[in-house]
């Protein structure tokens, strides 16, 4: 069986820091991060603002990104082992002769605002926070293309308050998670989120 877990929400909502506690919690777990799909600073388009347009969906190469998903679809356990996870014994086993239950993490902070997306997931999840801790969260944080002076009114936040619109409009399966809470708090909500759901799809 092969389960897909979206961990959405805004930049600096906590996203990679919860997905790298589920992936160790998880059994026969992959994940799939939107970051690694940024295209080239040079591929980036230049904004009538002056900014580089990171914060939209055609910063990032998504026809790969949905091919990687493909990839661990197919065969979740030679995914799986070409990333170096291990594998319970009863997930060993390829193709539909496999018992065991695979899981995939997809983590990103556009992950509800592609069509060929949105029918992936079978659990979807977003965290958010306030625009002064995102605004505070995000400036100490360095990128590998470091944020120019104001990109982050001049473009990230007008960005997120356009597609946080769009995904509410395309999406009505998402559970909200509260990025003010502890880090423990929201890993331990979801990780007993996704055991119910999984128990319940036995
Ligand atoms: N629940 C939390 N409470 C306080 N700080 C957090 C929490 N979760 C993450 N952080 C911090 O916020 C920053 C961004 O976290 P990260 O997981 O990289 O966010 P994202 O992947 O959503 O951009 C990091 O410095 C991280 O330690
Ligand atoms: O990873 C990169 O190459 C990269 C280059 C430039 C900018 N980013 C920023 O990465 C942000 C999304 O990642 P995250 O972890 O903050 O959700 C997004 O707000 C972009 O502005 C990321
Ligand atoms: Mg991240």
């Amino acid at each position: 069986m092969k389960f897909i877990i979206g961990i959405g929400g805004m930049t600096n909502g906590g996203k990679t820091t919860l997905t790298n506690r589920l992936i160790k919690a998880l059994p026969n777990c992959c994940v799939v991060h939107q970051d690694d799909f940024f295209k080239k600073p040079d591929q980036i388009e230049v904004g009538e603002d002056g900014f580089r347009q990171w914060d939209v969906i055609t910063a990032l190469d998504m026809e790969a990104m949905v091919n990687t998903i493909k990839g661990w679809q197919e065969n979740p356990a030679k995914f799986a082992r070409s990333h170096g996870v291990n594998l319970t014994v009863d997930a060993e086993a390829s193709g539909p002769e496999s018992t065991g239950m695979h899981i995939l993490i997809v983590e990103g902070f556009l992950l509800y605002n592609y069509q060929p997306l949105l029918d992936v997931y079978d659990q979807c999840y977003y965290i958010s926070i306030p625009y002064q801790e995102c605004k505070q969260r995000r400036s100490t944080r360095t990128y590998t293309v470091p944020d120019p002076p104001g990109l982050f009114d001049g473009h990230v936040w007008p960005m997120y308050l356009k597609h946080r619109k769009e995904m509410e409009n395309n999406c009505n399966s998402i559970e909200y998670l509260d990025g003010m809470k502890s880090k423990d708090e929201i890993y331990n909500q979801v990780y007993q989120s996704i055991q119910n759901t999984l128990l319940n799809s036995l």
